[in-house]
């Protein structure tokens, strides 16, 4: 960062620090405290100009201070004050990003000029904290109440054109903003600095403060599921319009101090990091096509059309591929559907989406048209010999270095692979719905997959703004696998005596979105039934005379075929684990059919209906999935726990502020995850997926590890991660 001083019309530069206030806090807050008395005490310095290096203004204080004993957090504000309070006019020219502590700065200087590209905003709830130097009292101030509270409860970053309309800003510039910042600088020296105090001003009153006030805490406290930091922020900005700053400032202080102590600031810093961690991949190799692809899409039914909806966002050609005209028509007109209203949302923003360009997007069943492209995503249904049947044919028409990706949730790379003569270029890439807006992506490479293909499925995930997570090849790959003992654990705690809104809602209490029953509802139980059917475990190919609560020697619930026998499918037939006001609706009722079809269930197998608390449901579900996650790490089909993580955070909707499943386990302690494994696991002997895997024991064997050593404790992994 350099604070610029400006004299009449000559520049001189006082002192240069870094981009972000970062690991070297203490000396940029020192250079900024020093520059500016310097700057206030020299009669020859007229105004003054702040702006970032490298055309970028702050990315805020740096996020790991926070974590360190010594957290300086709060020092920002008084220097913020001192900005303010300048005798000489402050101008702030901001590029690229101004986050944060980085805004906050802005805030305190009498004028801000933004570069039209430049993004604003105060993220500090994503990391379980609030904006702790003074921002949650002088926003307000400047663009009123309500804007100002969508901002720090969402932390949402908003362009610059949109902040000109906030009146966040006072000028925005598509050529120089340092030069811009200056040319104002020189017009405003002499004018008086009062009326661009921030702090002096009253917020802006509404007629209705109040009742809106109380609307916007239910808001917040509704979305929020047990995350502090959005509540927290709000009684900040709250406070603001009942208190003078110095008094807000004060009650802004104590909640910061609340936040950064809870615990939930510690998960969602973990989060942020590991989120970056997982780009981080340490492959020699290069992508083959870095950010030129052309993609075929294969399949537009519902996965296949959020597909095409991303790729054509992220401005990469496409040519989009059905096997017979009725179903092309059928796939082009939900696209066209899912990129119209893309196209809206993006409207005054600085991208625009081109997608009535056939150099842009093509749709055509003419398979020969594949020959040129760089990659084929292939999304048909999950069925192995149709996947064979395609992968062969694509083998045969894509040009040589072309990679081939298969969308799956579970199926096995390797056979897939094995219907082509390129086996090193064809990999995984499990998308979850709706493509178009979910983060995740799973890559998965099959045993002759090479460096290079992974790398460039890598690097298509950041082109599509995706997190792409490199995992290995095994039934359910990383997140289905740790999701299937998950949900068996809910449906045996049905068996044995509970409901499914009693699981469900100690699953939403403890923040997921929806619990595991109102998932499958939404997802659609006759997903899993056909699955189980292929498996042989119900349905025809069962083997005659099979025990109704076993397979394999291993317990077995029959209640979701039971359910799918007559006709439940969830919510798109109107009945599930819940009823539903129709066919397609969405409203999930408790439904007595259900609780007695439990009971008769239970006598019919001589069940004993138990009462079983919320604890138990907690940790049967919770701790079976990490249980399958340390076996995750052991087998070497993940490079770390950070991963597994980021997988949940961004694909099943884990609570954010409880960091992912292995974090989670990591605050609960492992003694005590090993302990409730080792207690229900001998209470359901025939439940493998409770017995506690080895990794888990050796990690308590040796002290209870904390989660970033828990690798080290690996002697294998997989050279590929
Ligand atoms: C009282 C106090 C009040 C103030 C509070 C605050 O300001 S709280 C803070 C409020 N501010 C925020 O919450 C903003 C957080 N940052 C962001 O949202 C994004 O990083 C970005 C939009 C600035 C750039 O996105 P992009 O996709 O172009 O790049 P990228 O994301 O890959 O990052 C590149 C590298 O920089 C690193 N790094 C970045 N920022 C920070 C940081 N503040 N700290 C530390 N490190 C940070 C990042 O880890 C990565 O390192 P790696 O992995 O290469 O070793």
């Amino acid at each position: 960062r350099h604070l610029y001083t400006c004299t009449q019309n000559s520049l001189s530069l006082i002192i240069s620090v870094f981009v972000y206030i970062s690991t070297f806090y203490q000396a940029v807050l020192q250079a900024l405290e020093d520059g500016l008395k310097k700057a206030d005490a020299d009669p020859s310095v007229k105004a003054v100009m702040i702006c970032g290096e490298n055309g970028k203004f702050s990315a805020g204080a740096d996020i790991r201070g926070f974590s360190s004993p010594k957290t300086l957090g709060v020092a920002l504000g008084p220097i913020v004050s001192l900005i303010e309070s300048s005798e000489k006019p402050v101008v702030a020219a901001i590029e690229g990003v101004a986050l944060g502590g980085g805004l906050e700065v802005a805030l305190g200087c009498h004028y801000r000029v933004a570069h039209a590209k430049a993004r604003m905003g105060l993220p500090e709830v994503t990391i379980g904290l609030l904006p702790g130097a003074e921002g949650t009292q002088r926003l307000p101030r400047l663009i009123g109440v309500p804007a100002a509270l969508d901002m720090i409860t969402t932390g949402k970053h908003i362009p610059a054109t949109e902040a000109l309309k906030l009146g966040l800003v006072d000028e925005i510039v598509e050529e120089n903003t340092i030069e811009a910042a200056i040319r104002l600088a020189n017009k405003v020296i002499g004018q008086p600095l009062g009326p661009r105090r921030l702090s002096l001003k009253p917020v802006p009153k509404l007629p209705n403060m109040e009742a809106f006030l109380q609307e916007a805490q239910v808001k917040v406290k509704r979305q929020a599921r047990g995350f502090l930091a959005p509540e927290l922020c709000f009684q900040a900005v709250q406070a603001a319009t009942q208190r003078p700053f110095a008094e807000g400032v004060r009650r802004e202080r104590e909640l910061f101090q609340v936040l950064l102590s809870s615990g939930q600031a510690q998960a969602l810093q973990y989060a942020f990091f590991a989120e970056r961690a997982v780009h981080r991949w340490a492959t020699p190799a290069q992508p083959t096509a870095a950010s030129t692809f052309t993609v075929a899409g294969q399949g537009l039914g519902t996965m296949g059309q959020g597909i095409v909806t991303s790729l054509v966002k992220a401005n990469i050609p496409v040519v989009a591929l059905e096997q017979n005209l009725e179903y092309l028509n059928k796939g082009r007109k939900a696209v066209m559907v899912l990129l119209e209203r893309e196209a809206k949302k993006m409207e005054g923003g600085a991208q625009k989406l081109d997608f009535h360009n056939p150099a842009r997007l093509q749709f055509t069943v003419d398979f020969n048209l594949l020959h040129d492209v760089d990659l084929v995503i292939e999304a048909v249904f999950e069925n192995m010999a149709l996947k064979k049947e395609i992968f062969h044919k694509l083998s045969n028409i894509c040009k040589p270095g072309a990679l081939l990706c298969t969308n799956t949730s579970a199926l096995d790379i390797d056979e897939i692979a094995s219907a082509t003569s390129r086996p090193q270029q064809v990999i995984g890439t499990h998308f979850f719905s709706p493509a178009h807006v979910m983060r995740l992506l799973e890559i998965i490479y099959g045993r002759h997959t090479s460096p290079s293909a992974i790398a460039t499925a890598m690097q298509l995930a950041k082109d599509m703004k995706k997190v792409g997570v490199v995992v290995g090849n095994c039934f359910g790959f990383v997140g289905n696998r740790m999701m299937f003992p998950y949900v068996e654990q809910a449906v045996f705690l049905l068996e044995e005596g509970s409901r499914p809104e009693a699981v469900d809602q100690v699953l939403e209490d403890f923040g997921f979105k929806i619990g595991p029953f109102r998932m499958s509802d939404l997802a659609g139980l006759d997903v899993g039934w056909r699955s189980r059917k292929g498996q042989g475990l119900t349905g025809p190919s069962l083997p005659a005379g099979s025990s109704a609560r076993q397979r394999r020697g291993q317990r077995y619930s029959p209640l979701p075929d039971l359910l799918c026998e007559r006709g439940r499918f969830g919510q798109k037939t109107g009945k599930g684990w819940y009823q539903y006001e129709r066919a397609g609706g969405r409203t999930a009722t408790p439904d007595p059919w259900i609780h007695g079809f439990l009971s008769q269930y239970r006598d019919t197998h001589r069940i004993e209906t138990r009462y079983i608390d919320q604890e138990e449901i907690l940790e049967r579900c919770l701790f079976s999935l990490i249980n399958e996650g340390f076996a995750i790490l052991a087998e070497g089909i993940a490079s770390g726990p950070e991963h597994l993580d980021v997988i949940y955070l961004n694909g099943y909707g884990w609570p954010k502020h409880r960091g992912g499943p292995m974090f989670y386990a990591s605050t609960v302690g492992l003694p005590r995850v090993l302990a409730k494994l080792q207690k229900y696991s001998e209470a359901h002997p025939d439940v493998p997926k409770l017995r506690p895997s080895a990794f888990l024991k050796k990690l308590v064997a040796v002290g209870n590890a904390p989660l970033k050593e828990w690798m080290s404790y690996l002697s294998r992994q997989s050279p590929k991660l």
